[in-house]
């Protein structure tokens, strides 16, 4: 209590409103009786304080009850500080020291509380955001789930993919190929002569092999539709045991020698569309590869074949193409011809020429040249309808609409090829009533050294060409193309293609020059020779028909045209003119 209000006979109750304002105005006044008794009345008493305290209590009454009281200490040392204004002193008595301390405190309290209530507003707020974690939306949760789903599908499937692909580069050795044996299994065997017999070969593939072995599936379908496009070809079959290899012709498959194989986008559609249906469903067939073999006694790769059982493992390398028929017969000029004469297994490069032949024409069949096929065979059993080799020439014959024909000759009927035969399938002239003339015609000037087979030096090779005159246009036109010129066959080996590049249009290394124009514009119209007698067979065969071919730089050469061709083309000049004499 102050001195003043004391001395004015007041004291301060502890008045404290419930919302913690103390109000000032419910203070009594309380008179000491004794005060009262000694020495005035109460009204006299009263008036005193009304003249000297009662407005400056008034005052500090109004004051403390608006102003907020923080604590109890506070309201009193505030009422502390009122009362000694309204007593007339302005501060406390306190040293300069006690000042300080007093903001000191006062300051720190006050950073106190501020921190209080930071520390109240953070809690307050950290309860907040908890509330409002826990009450986040459960869609927003389902959303993250399921792109974490997706993600993780995702995920997988390119890691799926990348995988795959890797196993697919693995396993992408090709089915076939020029540089190594690749595994085959035999997955059919027919014997089809006391002799003959052929085997059917599809590429080593596991179930594991997946996709990746259907891709070589669809590469050996490809590479045959391409090589049998254009002509011969041949692959090399191994003996392990000794480690030799000997080629072997395959035989084309008529029935895919058809539409479905055309070079274009629908044609290579059906045909992937085909292979896909073939692979899912196994009792479609899919790519083999086919092979007529003979056993020749003492053979060292043929026996051994002779003995392979369906299930067996054969090694393959290859292909190795030789002659491309197609580029060979020229311009689709129509009312070509082509005479083969085969002997034995010679029968599989026939197949395969007449095959490119009708691949190649079979939309306009009128251009396709007549072909002739005169098979050689030992027994009647080889010409039996129900050979695989007749029924496939049968279906040629079939689908050529006549075009391609065959006749069988039997060694045991003594019904052999004859010159008769050539002269009559290449209508050089109408056939002889008795024995062809045994003496030669003269041959064309331009082709007497080199196109005659030498009696004498049947394997000596071909002279220069001719210097010391001009050549004619026609000359030129045979010295300049490849495909047409008999003094280039004679020293070739046959090779008319480059390594095959199955989905190329063409892979043939040399074309076709006859008809293209050489400086000055000059054109060197048609080629000379646009027939072809073609002679594939045993050695002997070959020899008997056209002469022997002869060995340079490591490679067999073509030669010059003998034997029984040799002599015709003597006879007639037209033969030796018009038709390219090709050895197998
Ligand atoms: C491009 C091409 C395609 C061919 N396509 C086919 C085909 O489709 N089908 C087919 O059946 N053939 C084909 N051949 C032939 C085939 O390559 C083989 O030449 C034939 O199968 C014989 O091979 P082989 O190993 O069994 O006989 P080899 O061991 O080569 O023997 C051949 C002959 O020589 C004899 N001989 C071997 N060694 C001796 C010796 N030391 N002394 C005496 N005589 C011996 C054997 O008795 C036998 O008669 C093709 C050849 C080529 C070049």
């Amino acid at each position: 209590m102050s001195g003043r209000l004391l001395s004015a006979g007041l004291r301060l109750p502890r008045q404290v409103a419930a919302d913690g304002r103390l109000d000032l105005m419910r203070i009594k006044c309380v008179l000491p009786s004794s005060h009262t008794q000694r020495h005035t009345s109460r009204r006299i008493y009263a008036q005193k304080i009304q003249h000297h305290q009662f407005h400056a209590f008034a005052s500090l009454a109004s004051q403390s009850r608006f102003g907020p009281l923080k604590s109890k200490k506070d309201d009193r040392q505030s009422s502390q500080e009122e009362l000694n204004t309204a007593k007339g002193q302005d501060e406390p008595h306190l040293s300069r020291k006690e000042k300080r301390r007093e903001r000191e405190r006062r300051a720190q309290e006050r950073r106190d509380q501020e921190r209080r209530d930071q520390e109240r507003q953070k809690l307050a707020g950290d309860e907040k955001s908890h509330s409002q974690k826990e009450n986040q939306p459960k869609n927003e949760t389902k959303r993250r789930e399921a792109i974490r789903r997706t993600l993780r599908v995702v995920f997988t499937l390119a890691a799926g993919v990348v995988l795959y692909e890797m196993r697919t580069l693995a396993y992408w050795a090709e089915p076939l190929n020029n540089q190594t044996f690749s595994p085959f299994e035999i997955v059919d065997r027919q014997q089809v002569s006391p002799t003959a017999f052929i085997i059917t070969v599809k590429p080593s593939i596991s179930g594991w092999d997946g996709f990746a072995g259907q891709r070589k599936l669809e590469w050996l379908d490809n590479l045959q539709h391409e090589l049998s496009r254009a002509g011969t070809w041949a692959v090399e079959i191994k003996q392990p045991e000794l480690q030799v290899a000997r080629d072997y012709t395959p035989l084309p498959d008529p029935d895919v020698l058809s539409a479905a194989h055309e070079d274009n986008a629908r044609g290579r559609t059906e045909r992937t569309l085909r292979l896909r249906r073939d692979s899912f469903f196994p009792r479609f067939t899919i790519p083999t590869v086919k092979f007529l073999i003979r056993k020749t006694d003492g053979g060292e790769v043929s026996s051994w074949l002779s003995r392979r059982k369906v299930g067996d493992i054969v090694e393959l390398r290859g292909p190795h193409q030789s002659f491309n028929v197609v580029g060979r017969v020229g311009a689709k000029e129509g009312d070509k011809r082509v005479v083969f004469l085969a002997g034995g297994t010679g029968i599989a490069p026939a197949l395969q020429a007449a095959g490119s032949l009708f691949q190649e024409h079979h939309q306009a069949m009128k251009q396709m040249p007549r072909i002739d096929i005169i098979w050689a065979n030992r027994s009647r059993e080889d010409c039996r309808p129900d050979n695989p080799v007749i029924h496939i020439l049968e279906k040629l014959k079939e689908k050529s609409q006549g075009r391609i024909n065959y006749v069988c000759t039997v060694d045991e009927e003594r019904s052999f090829i004859t010159a008769n035969d050539i002269i009559t399938k290449t209508q050089i002239a109408s056939p002889p009533s008795g024995q062809p003339s045994q003496t030669p015609t003269t041959p064309p000037p331009w082709r007497k050294s080199w196109f005659w087979a030498s009696p004498s030096s049947p394997q000596a090779p071909p002279p220069a060409p001719q210097t010391g005159r001009s050549l004619s246009n026609t000359e030129k036109d045979d010295a300049d193309c490849y495909f047409h010129s008999p003094r280039r066959l004679t020293t070739s080996a046959g090779e008319d293609y480059e390594k095959v590049d199955v989905g190329k249009k063409s892979n043939s290394k040399w074309e076709c020059t006859c008809c293209k124009k050489l400086g000055g514009g000059v054109s060197l119209g048609k080629p000379s020779f646009k027939n072809l007698i073609m002679v594939s067979g045993p050695e002997g065969f070959i020899n008997h028909f056209t002469g022997p071919k002869y060995w340079a730089d490591g490679k067999e050469r073509q030669g010059p045209v003998g034997g029984v061709i040799g002599e015709l083309a003597r006879k007639y000049p037209s033969l030796a003119s018009d038709w390219l004499v090709l050895k197998l």
